[in-house]
């Protein structure tokens, strides 16, 4: 459904500010009928990206499908495919839900009968029967957000993209939402691409994609990203994480990555585990920490090795495993 080749963005320099490349020779396909989340850490690019794929900008170089239509060439015609929900809202509060609706139906030459009934389709994926006539500033912030999905819905598009949608939803709302795309992608075959730094929210997706410093690092689903991380992980929480990463790479040749306060230790040498190192981390720096677990991996974790180690090949000179604050 989404074949992205080579994609590259520049954003051009100004009098005090020089080029900036946000997205870097990025090969992406998302299949038909594919619920993909995209993540990265903050400037990773995937604004931009979720940008060039909603027709808003237009990238320096590469090329994109969405479901075989050439979104540079054709516009107008790869965008019939999709709905778009953005992060900021797109409906207007001061109106009903139903007001609001109507709008955008009208837009796209629904009306009467035909509005109607995709009125009532659109509804379906949504908790929003009965509240047509509440105007959209006395909704929840979860109802809102699924005023925004239905408004999609109305033209039938086969490709959602959404930029964060669950960002400030509670997670009732979060789930809610989240199970909304779900059966959409699996009931009516929609492929569905959406950021989110919310990694629970990527657990039972079908893939994974994974972005940092404008390149894709990894792309797969959750459980082949998991089982990168072959065992543990130990985190420590510590007062001085730089001391003791340090110490523990000139005493025990160990690579630990820094995560905020924490360090975190997902390779271990042979014959040593994670519990292993957990005991002689405590026997031998108990001063450095104030906290200290042994995990089983997570998406997140995956996350934060893949991205430490994409810094760690870059860094010349520097020893590879060791990391400074993500
Ligand atoms: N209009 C712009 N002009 C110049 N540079 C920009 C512009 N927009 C973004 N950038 C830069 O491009 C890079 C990617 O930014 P982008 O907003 O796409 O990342 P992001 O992953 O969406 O970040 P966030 O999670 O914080 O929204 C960053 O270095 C950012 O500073």
């Amino acid at each position: 459904m989404i074949r992205i080749e080579d994609l590259t963005h520049v954003y051009p320099g100004g009098r005090r500010q020089s080029p900036r490349t946000a997205v870097s020779d990025l090969t992406l396909h998302v299949p038909d009928g594919r619920f993909t989340i995209l993540s990265g850490p903050n400037g990773s690019g995937k604004s931009t990206l979720f940008r060039i794929l909603c027709g808003l900008a237009r990238p320096s170089r590469g090329r994109v499908l969405i479901g075989g239509r050439d979104l540079l060439a054709d516009p107008a015609s790869a965008r019939a495919l999709m709905g778009v929900v953005f992060q900021s809202p797109a409906v207007d509060k001061h109106l009903s839900v139903q007001e609001n609706l109507m709008i955008h139906g009208a837009l796209y030459g629904l009306k009467g009968s035909a509005f109607r009934a995709r009125l009532d389709e659109a509804l379906a994926w949504t908790d929003l029967t009965g509240r047509l006539g509440d105007r959209v500033d006395t909704l929840s912030g979860g109802l809102a957000r699924q005023v925004e999905l239905a408004k999609c819905l109305l033209t039938r598009p086969r490709l959602l993209l959404l930029d964060e949608p669950t960002t400030g939803l509670d997670p009732a709302s979060r789930r809610s939402f989240l199970s909304a795309l779900t059966r959409l992608r699996r009931e009516r075959g929609m492929t569905v691409l959406m950021t989110s730094h919310i990694f629970s929210e990527a657990e039972d997706v079908d893939s994974v994609a994974i972005m940092a410093e404008g390149r894709l690092l990894a792309y797969d689903t959750p459980q082949a990203l998991r089982a990168r991380l072959s065992g543990d992980v130990l985190v420590i929480d510590s007062p001085e994480p730089d001391t003791l990463a340090a110490r523990l790479r000139d005493d025990m040749g160990l690579g630990a990555i820094r995560h905020g306060d924490e360090l975190r230790v997902d390779e271990f040498p042979s014959g040593i585990d994670a519990v292993v190192l957990l005991e002689r981390v405590l026997a031998g720096y108990r001063d450095l920490v104030r906290g200290i677990t042994v995990k089983q991996p997570a998406l997140e974790d995956v996350f934060i090795h893949v991205t430490a180690e994409a810094r760690a090949a870059r860094r010349v000179g520097a020893p590879e495993s060791q990391e400074t604050a993500a």
